[in-house]
């Protein structure tokens, strides 16, 4: 029976989108603890009993996270318009052709706010 199993990622970044009207307060840069959650979705092996070994993404994510962690998103190409959507956009690009079974990438840039992207 397929099961999801996730792994999340805190990183601090600075950011400001720049598509937003004038006045708007995301306009101004400033930063957020970006919560970064990755979906696995998969069998359970019976011999390991799992789908897949937790470290295992968490190696396959550790380049983005150095390329995230303590930057300046806009910096980052296909980050000029750092919004959640475009965020979770970037990293699914990225991780799917190393994790086959990734099922979502879900993005929070505050406790209350954030994105969910299955592809
Ligand atoms: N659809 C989106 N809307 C907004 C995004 C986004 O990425 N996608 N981003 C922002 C800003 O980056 C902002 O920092 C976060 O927005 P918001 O939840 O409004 O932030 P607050 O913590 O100030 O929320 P309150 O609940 O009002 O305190 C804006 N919109
Ligand atoms: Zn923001």
């Amino acid at each position: 029976m397929a099961t999801t199993l996730f792994k999340d990622f805190q990183f601090e970044a600075a950011h400001y989108l720049p598509h937003v009207p004038a006045g708007h307060k995301c306009g101004r840069l400033h930063g957020h603890s970006f919560m970064v959650r990755l979906e696995i979705t998969g069998e359970v092996d019976a011999h390991t009993g799992w789908v897949m070994d937790f470290a295992e993404l968490k190696a396959a994510f550790q380049p983005l996270y150095d390329q995230l962690d303590h930057h300046y998103l806009n910096e980052i190409p296909g980050l000029e318009n750092p919004t959640s959507e475009v965020l979770a956009q970037w990293i699914w690009q990225r991780m799917k052709p190393l994790l086959p079974e990734l099922s979502a990438v879900l993005v929070k840039e505050t406790c209350t706010a954030g994105c969910v992207y299955k592809g």
